[in-house]
């Protein structure tokens, strides 16, 4: 720690950065600042010091408000607290919802440029019936604090932060949130939304109940604590998203196609729900549990099978013991993937390149993951043609995007 530390500075902040943070600069020293918007005067505290080429700093007070702040939209994570007693998970609260879609803009197409090395212009979309960016939660996580009181987090922090209320979660996930009461002896409480059978609450680690998610007229099973897109419109958005990104010319149902990082098999479903019942599609996970959902939520397709395996091992273990007859139906092939945040990483990227699938669709939670890896495929002689973003997590800093990777 510094002699900085704790201490409170005037900046002018001037871009956004990945994370939800905007930029400054002090005496040419780049300043990480939170709760700020480009454009802004702010008067900040330094709460990191330590490193040389950067600070950290957030936001006290605001000195010259932007045209595009309003009143957060969640009181217990907006700038009438300490900084340091403000919930996470709603970090742009403080920015007019069509100003957070054009700075998660800036952030991809900046991410695209430095770790894609592509010049892109893209749009944001906002999801159907989405008015102001709250009532979308259908997934909310509580910790347990040491009284056994429950919140979330405070942003970057592991502090439990007592709430009133939860706006960004769904009406159904409001209502029955426990927010007032004690859990002594648990970690976590979730609390859920499921399209099918009404909101419920998975208190620690308690034995997984099966739940169903409706997505057009399909429904899905899955455990209660397995993965489903947290977004009330996002599977179906990601389901249609997926099924045009795919370019018909070159899809071919007998070929070997893929879903990786399957989950209960949302993504192969809209394949086959698009090429028909006969397409091949394996999809691979690797949580047990989940492919034995995907393998019922799929069983109406003949060509569909689920893996239970890490991808990275799978895929690596394909690429090297594929016949001459196995690489021609991956040439001809599809492959989705949506990995979780950390991206799919140079071992997957160069095993599907070196299977040489005709198209890719990349399903991407975190814009630098994404163009890294764009990056890594563009080496390996795919470029982008179709790129289209969601803002699956309004008020967040976090944005979804959908990629077409054809072989150039
Ligand atoms: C972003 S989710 C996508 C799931 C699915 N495509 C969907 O939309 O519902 C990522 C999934 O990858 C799985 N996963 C994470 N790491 C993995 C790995 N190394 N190999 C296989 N699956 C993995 C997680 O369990 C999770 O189900």
């Amino acid at each position: 720690m510094g002699e900085m530390q704790g201490r409170e500075l005037e900046l002018e902040v001037t871009n956004v950065a990945h994370g939800g943070i905007s930029v400054a600069r002090h005496d040419g020293r780049v300043v990480f600042v939170s709760d700020a918007i480009p454009g802004e005067r702010v008067r900040a505290r330094i709460t990191e010091d330590s490193k040389k080429s950067f600070w950290r700093a957030e936001t006290v007070a605001v000195l010259e408000p932007s045209p595009h702040r309003r009143e957060h939209v969640w009181a217990a994570a907006g700038p009438g607290r300490d900084p340091r007693d403000r919930a996470g998970g709603a970090e742009f609260g403080h920015i007019e919802i069509g100003h957070q879609r054009e700075l998660k803009r800036q952030v991809i197409t900046d991410a695209l440029s430095r770790f894609g090395g592509i010049t892109r212009d893209v749009v944001v979309e906002a999801l159907p019936g989405e008015p102001d960016g709250t009532g979308w939660r259908t997934r909310v996580r509580l910790h347990v604090d040491e009284d056994g009181g429950i919140g979330p987090y405070a942003a970057r922090s592991h502090r439990v932060i007592r709430v009133a209320d939860l706006p960004l979660a769904t009406p159904g996930v409001r209502e029955v949130a426990p927010l007032g009461d004690r859990f002594p002896g648990e970690q976590t409480v979730d609390v859920l939304e499921p399209s099918v059978g009404g909101a419920r609450l998975i208190i620690g680690t308690q034995k997984p109940l099966t739940i169903t998610e409706r997505v057009g007229e399909r429904e899905f099973t899955l455990d209660d604590g397995g993965f489903w897109q947290v977004h009330r419109a996002a599977a179906t958005t990601l389901t249609d998203a997926v099924q045009h990104a795919i370019d018909d010319a070159l899809f071919d149902p007998r070929a070997h196609n893929l879903d990786l990082y399957g989950g209960v098999g949302l993504l192969a479903a809209a394949v086959g729900d698009r090429f028909g019942s006969a397409t091949r599609i394996t999809t691979v996970e690797s949580d047990a549990a989940a492919t034995e959902h995907a393998g019922r939520n799929l069983v109406e397709w003949v060509g569909a099978s689920a893996v239970t395996a890490r991808v990275e091992r799978w895929i690596t273990a394909l690429a090297g013991s594929a016949g001459e007859g196995e690489r021609e139906r991956m040439r001809a092939g599809t492959v989705i993937l949506d990995p979780p945040r950390a991206g799919a990483g140079a071992v997957v990227v160069e095993a599907i390149a070196a299977l040489q699938p005709a198209q890719l669709v990349y399903v991407a939670c975190d814009p630098v993951a994404l163009a890294r890896d764009i990056g890594l495929f563009r080496e390996r002689g795919y470029e982008v043609d179709d790129l289209r973003a969601f803002d699956l997590f309004p008020n967040t800093h976090h944005v979804e995007a959908v990629t077409r990777l054809v072989r150039a």
